[in-house]
């Protein structure tokens, strides 16, 4: 493994770029406004665990504001940043990732998804707030939309079985933005800088959001990696770990990572929807033909967030609760 040379960096590792598969067609794209979205999200969830979703309603300007809200806290002096942080996990984090030791070329702002989405906010300035509560009410919107548009595609009833789970109104709901900053001395070495170490995430969906700076890469099931192409314009949606439980293994929780090249700095806000702490996670029985078993032990989420937090990025999280 080479890392550069620098302590700031606390050994960061490199990455390469991925060589494109001769055979991967690339990222599925689902047209949500589109008859048979359901049956693509279904087919993109079971072949890799991801997709990009374009006609989903949100207005550019949302998008826009926010990002710039989150490059002006990113401006901020280090001192001020760090009136936020550490993050603890919620907060202001600058190379740190959770607590166990993982590190990463981004800084970055975490918070939990209340049922009042301004109160969580407090340390951020006012215009900050506020476009940070608009953007969370129209993804959660477009989100229950997608979850819909998926138990349409898996022919299951009733057609809220999952988005309940993510829009309860006692939902795990946390919001992530990610700053990767440029890094000059990486100019001419055609490696980038570990900006976030590939991981599964451990909620329902994620619904990703970045500006047209790369970096984003996901693992196919053979082990290989290939890099998305950033869309400002569009989201991506990743199968987190628990979908993958709710489906029995069908959907596949997408292994990713995010290479920070350095050049070009990259803003991501991610919204992680998980259900409520209390809810037992295990497949929908719509999905189980008869006789079939659970791959997977009982758990709650809880119980299972509790885990996830003990565990490295990179651990399986999901083997402990393998049968
Ligand atoms: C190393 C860690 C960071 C993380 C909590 C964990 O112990 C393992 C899961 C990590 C992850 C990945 C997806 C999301 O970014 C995140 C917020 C989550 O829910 O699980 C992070 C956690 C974090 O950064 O606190
Ligand atoms: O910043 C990104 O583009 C993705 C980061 C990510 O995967 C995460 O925060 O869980
Ligand atoms: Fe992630």
């Amino acid at each position: 493994m080479v890392v550069l040379a620098n302590p700031a960096l606390h050994s960061i590792p490199l990455v390469g770029s991925p060589k494109h598969g001769a055979r991967f067609p690339g990222i599925p794209v689902v047209d949500l406004s589109r008859p048979g979205a359901g049956e693509a999200i279904v087919r993109a969830c079971e072949d890799l665990g991801f997709f990009k979703l374009v006609n989903h309603g949100i207005p550019a300007e949302l998008m826009r504001r926010l990002e710039a809200e989150a490059v002006k806290f990113f401006s901020l002096p280090q001192v001020e940043k760090e009136k936020s942080g550490p993050a603890n996990p919620f907060g202001y984090g600058d190379k740190r990732i959770g607590v166990n030791g993982d590190v990463g070329w981004l800084e970055y702002l975490l918070f939990v998804v209340t049922s009042d989405p301004l109160s969580c906010t407090s340390m951020t300035a006012c215009s900050f707030r506020s476009a940070l509560s608009e953007y969370l009410v129209a993804v959660r919107k477009m989100a229950s939309d997608v979850l819909r548009s998926m138990a349409e595609g898996l022919k299951i009833e009733p057609r809220d079985a999952l988005s309940k789970l993510a829009m309860d109104e006692h939902s795990d709901g946390i919001i992530r933005l990610n700053h990767y900053p440029p890094y000059p001395q990486l100019r001419g070495l055609n490696r980038s800088l570990t900006g976030f170490g590939e991981h599964t995430d451990p909620q329902i969906i994620s619904v990703l959001r970045s500006n047209d700076s790369s970096g984003l890469q996901i693992s196919l099931e053979d082990g290989s990696w290939v890099s998305v192409p950033p869309d400002q314009a569009s989201f991506f949606i990743n199968v987190g770990d628990c979908l993958q439980v709710l489906t029995n293994g069908r959907f596949r929780s997408v292994r990713h990572r995010v290479a920070a090249n350095g050049v070009k700095p990259r803003v991501s806000m991610i919204y992680f929807f998980g259900p409520p702490p209390a809810q037992r996670i295990a497949p929908l029985p719509q999905l189980m033909g008869e006789g079939k078993q659970s791959k997977y032990k009982e758990f709650t989420w809880g119980e299972y967030k509790k885990a996830a937090y003990r565990s490295r990025l990179g651990d399986n999280r999901l083997v402990q609760f393998e049968k």
